[in-house]
């Protein structure tokens, strides 16, 4: 007797003669036990005899999901749950039902870049304002038409002239460290205490303004700009919507996430530009000028070119400044590596009449790559996994078989820290990247801006960005750990981006002499 048939005689037995006797509620009640005992049996049935029966993972995943706002406790740490069933069960793992994850290198390339598989429902719920942009859509033809207009933004010919922007919002973030350490300045030693993490974040954030936005925020001077402010708040916002799908559909009820300020804004900004034709060498000058295409799909509206810049300050503002934050966090704590790093910069001239060196003089600079690289492998910004939904049944790695509409995880961070991959990972050494390591960086197990058609788009702008910082500030300052910030900086979270707990980290800091 299969299970159905023993629901069924139990209900007959046991329940139906306590029920009342009206007709119309015993064949209710019969739906009722009908449908409930065909889900247990379909459900019991998957998980035994299923297509994904045989993937290992915790028992419960056969059966049902454990709500993330569960897993994710304390907040922003699921990514260690994920890294922890990866040690356990190996490269791939059954999160639930039909949800995988996998940290193989060869079939994470397979995912994003030879299927190149859509972007998971996750994505869908960050459209919770009911704007699609670049990094939010699933729909593959958007994403195609909107890459292919916005691209030419991020063109590496075209970052040079971006270059003058950064440098000026620079000098701006050392005019201001060099105020605090004067306000700050221990008299005995001389250094002064700067939070440095939040000043990265500020200068991210003034870059993406004067770059996007037509004009610096001054957050490195003020901290208190309308634009990045609401959009922060609303960033805060965004894991929750991952979490509770409900709150996007109110959001979009009630338009939470708009301040009204930040339209007018933005509109008085690109009137202005198109009226009075002032142009002006910027990200924001890309996005206008697609006014101009001859085709009409390729011209951006307005809508759409705020939605547009709004995601740059996104994507583009913590992920930077938290990755320089991260490899001046792992300096401090291997401080014969920061002398090396010194040693490089120190070496490279300044140019006539300039304060920073330019970002041809250091995108070469092997052992200043090798940082940012090894950085990047140990705090990869999407630790808890890049999401994807299978648009057809698949065969992964030839062999293991994969039925539409499942739900795949690149588990980077595992891949990244996969001791297969790469020796001693745990360890923070830029020396593997170097060209004489013995052992070469094992580059398919490496996707820090992922790969594939939705690869990050500002990975270029990011680099270049990133290398001005770290050399602006390893070349100009000497550093000392406060080793209580150091012990905190140890609780990493996965919020939007990867962050230490406490948003902030403090160094002792003070200039150099040369
Ligand atoms: C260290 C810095 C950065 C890292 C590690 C990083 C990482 C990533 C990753 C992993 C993705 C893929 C996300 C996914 O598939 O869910 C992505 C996408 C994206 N990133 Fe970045 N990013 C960085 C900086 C930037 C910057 C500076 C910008 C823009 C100014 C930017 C704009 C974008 C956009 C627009 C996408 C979506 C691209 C698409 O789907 O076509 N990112 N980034």
């Amino acid at each position: 007797m299969n299970i159905y048939n023993r629901a069924e005689t139990w209900y007959y037995d046991h329940a139906l003669p306590h029920l009342e006797k009206d007709p119309l509620k015993k064949i209710g009640s019969a739906i009722a036990i009908t449908w409930i005992s065909y889900k247990i049996s379909t459900k019991i049935y998957d998980a035994c005899f299923g297509p994904l029966c045989d993937i290992p993972g915790p028992f419960y995943a056969k059966f049902f999901a454990i709500p993330r706002a569960f897993t994710d406790n304390p907040r922003g740490t699921s990514y260690r749950r994920m890294k922890a069933l990866h040690d356990q069960y190996g490269t791939i793992v059954k999160i639930n039902p039909s949800t995988i994850a996998i940290s193989d290198k060869d079939w994470i390339k397979e995912i994003l870049v030879k299927d190149d598989l859509p972007k998971g429902p996750n994505y869908g719920f960050l459209q919770g304002s009911g704007n699609q942009t670049l990094f939010n859509t699933r729909d593959k033809i958007f994403h195609k038409q909107r890459r292919r207009v916005v691209s030419p933004a991020f063109a590496v010919k075209y970052l040079n002239s971006l270059e003058t922007f950064m440098d000026s919002c620079t000098e701006a973030f050392i005019n201001r460290i060099d105020k605090d350490i004067e306000n700050t300045r221990d008299s005995s030693n001389g250094f002064g205490t700067v939070d440095i993490w939040m000043l990265l974040g500020s200068l991210a954030l003034d870059i993406i303004g004067s770059t996007a936005f037509g004009e610096s925020f001054n957050m490195v001077e003020s901290n208190d700009h309308f634009i990045p402010v609401a959009i922060t708040r609303g960033m805060r916002f965004a894991p929750k919507l991952v979490l509770y799908p409900f709150l996007g559909k109110l959001v979009k009820l009630f338009r939470l996430n708009r301040d009204p300020r930040f339209d007018k804004f933005m509109r008085a900004l690109i009137i202005k530009r198109l009226e009075n034709d002032q142009r002006r060498d910027d990200i924001l000058q890309i996005l206008i000028d697609t006014q101009l295409a001859s085709h009409q799909e390729d011209r951006l509206t307005v809508d759409a070119i705020i939605a547009e810049v709004v995601l740059f300050l996104i994507a583009g503002s913590e992920t930077t400044s938290n990755t320089t934050g991260f490899a001046l966090i792992e300096l401090l704590r291997h401080t014969e590596k920061l002398n090396k790093l010194q040693e490089e910069i120190d070496n490279v001239p300044m140019e006539n009449g300039r304060t920073l060196h330019t970002h041809d003089q250091l995108k070469h600079l092997p052992y200043l790559n090798a940082v940012i690289n090894e950085t990047m492998r140990l705090n990869t910004i999407a630790s808890n996994g890049l999401q994807r939904i299978t648009d057809s049944d698949l065969i992964l790695g030839g062999k293991i078989f994969i039925p539409k509409n499942t739900v795949v995880i690149c588990s980077l961070n595992h891949a990244q820290r996969n001791p297969s991959y790469w020796p001693n990972p745990e360890e923070f050494l830029p020396e593997r990247w170097l060209d004489d390591a013995q052992v070469k960086p094992c580059l398919d197990a490496f996707y820090p801006f992922s790969a594939g058609s939705r690869n990050c788009i500002g990975k270029q702008f990011a680099l270049q960005e990133m290398r001005i910082t770290l050399a602006t500030l390893i070349s100009r300052y000497e550093f000392r750990a406060i080793p209580e910030e150091l012990e905190a900086a140890k609780d990493i979270r996965q919020f939007i981006t990867l962050t230490v707990e406490k948003n902030s980290f403090k160094v002792l800091i003070k200039q150099r002499m040369t």
